[in-house]
């Protein structure tokens, strides 16, 4: 049986020579401290979690890893490394035998800053600082092409709950054309994506959970079709 191309990064772990500060940041994070070994979907993995649970954290650390900018973007966009913490120096990452055809590192937090250093560079136009911050997302998504490997932090952090579908659309076209995605995410809308592993960060560390177990889920639903009583009991007068 031919080996699969996919997936382009098929374990990640703390390699056992590196040298860990267990008292200062990352190792603090217990998802971090405790990862195990994890082993990325084929296709899509999710990292979900409570904010600060350190799913961006890691996720830099992969980019990193990767020869990715720790702000975003693809290869080409050579900026100083932001504020990057030491973990992807601490990865062991297991490799595909083939690479990824292009890897994209999509950061919500400073894709201001990688659409500004296009602009400087001149190397795409017109400028995606004349698109909404929505559309510029979706933008770049619809850019990605076959092959690659796509990490994204928060990508529905500019996205109305119809570019999420539309972007849960896009991804599923990528994968049946060999792409391998891992994103970190809170919308219960991108984690119904079917052929894909949730990874749950927590304090005990970081473990596979089904979709309908994640707290996404249960609390997205349980307000909606609940939402009179659960806002008077949020806004009620003590
Ligand atoms: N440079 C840093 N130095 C010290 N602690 C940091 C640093 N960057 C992040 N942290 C801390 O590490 C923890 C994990 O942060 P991280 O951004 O990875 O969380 P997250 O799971 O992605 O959260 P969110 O869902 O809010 O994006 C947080 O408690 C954060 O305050």
């Amino acid at each position: 049986m031919a080996l699969s191309v996919k997936p382009y990064i098929r374990e990640i772990s703390i390699a056992d020579e590196a040298e860990i500060d267990f008292d200062s940041y990352p190792f603090t994070i217990p998802a971090v401290r405790d990862m195990g070994v994890i082993e990325p979907h084929a296709d899509v993995t999710f990292f979900v979690g409570e904010n600060g649970a350190g799913k961006s954290t890691l996720l830099e650390a992969i980019a990193v890893a990767m020869g990715l900018p720790s702000e975003g973007g693809s290869r080409n966009v050579h900026r100083a490394q932001q504020d990057v913490s030491s973990l992807h120096g601490c990865l062991k990452l297991v490799k595909s035998f083939r690479k990824p055809a292009w890897s994209y590192f999509l950061r919500a937090e400073s894709l201001f800053n990688v659409f500004s250093y296009i602009d400087e560079v001149g190397s795409l136009k017109p400028s995606k600082h004349t698109r909404s911050h929505g559309e510029a997302f979706m933008d770049v998504i619809l850019e990605f092409s076959a092959g690659g490997l796509y990490l994204l932090d928060e990508p529905e952090a500019a996205l109305s709950p119809n570019r999420q579908l539309a972007a849960l659309s896009a991804i599923d076209q990528l994968v049946k054309q060999d792409c391998q995605f891992i994103i970190a995410t809170h919308s219960p809308i991108l984690l119904s994506y079917p052929n894909a592993k949730i990874l749950q960060f927590d304090g005990s560390g970081i473990t596979e959970v089904a979709f309908e177990d994640t707290e996404h889920f249960a609390v997205t639903r349980d307000f909606l079709n609940h939402y009179p009583q659960r806002l008077k009991q949020l806004l009620a007068d003590d």
